[in-house]
């Protein structure tokens, strides 16, 4: 029986490039990442999406031009946990990137992304991301470094 929490993933695009951030500090440091974290109990997910963003980048979006692209969820062995993590991108945004105690931003063109330094299932669905297809996707993980199984299916629209 697992706990579920809800998170949020935000992705900034242009034509080809995407917004990646450095996380320097909590779960996922020194990874490059989307823009996002928890759900507050108060708050919409969308509402928490636009939220993060702001906070983690500076970057202003409006909830109505936020798509969300996919729904990721993530097991740990022996965990209770599972990451309920709801992606979304957009296009469509105000402001430029700044750096803030939590991210460092960084535009990386989309065949230049750097999977090495992500999290290891990030490679399995980034094609599905940059190409436009809304997806659903599960990871099952031992510690942090190892999948023990995943699935990954394209859904026809969210
Ligand atoms: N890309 C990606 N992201 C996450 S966590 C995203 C949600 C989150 C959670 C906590 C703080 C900020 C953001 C992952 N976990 C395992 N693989 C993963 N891949």
């Amino acid at each position: 029986m697992y706990v579920k929490k809800l998170f949020t993933l935000v992705f900034i695009q242009k034509e080809n490039q995407i917004l990646l951030g450095l996380k320097k500090r909590g779960f996922g440091m020194n990874k490059w990442n989307g823009f996002g974290g928890k759900v507050e109990p108060n708050e919409t997910i969308i509402d928490a999406a636009v939220r993060e963003l702001k906070e983690e980048c500076c970057l202003i979006v409006k909830p109505g031009d936020l798509k969300n692209i996919a729904h990721i969820e993530f097991t740990f062995e022996g965990q209770p946990t599972l990451m309920d993590v709801r992606v979304f991108s957009t296009n469509i945004f105000e402001g430029t990137p700044q750096e803030t105690e939590e991210m460092k931003p960084k535009w990386y063109d989309n065949d230049g992304v750097p999977f090495e330094d992500m999290w290891l299932d990030d490679k399995l669905w980034f094609p599905y991301l940059l190409q436009g297809k809304s997806f659903f996707g599960h990871f099952h993980y031992e510690g942090f470094d190892k999948i023990l199984n995943y699935k990954i299916e394209e859904q026809v629209s969210m």
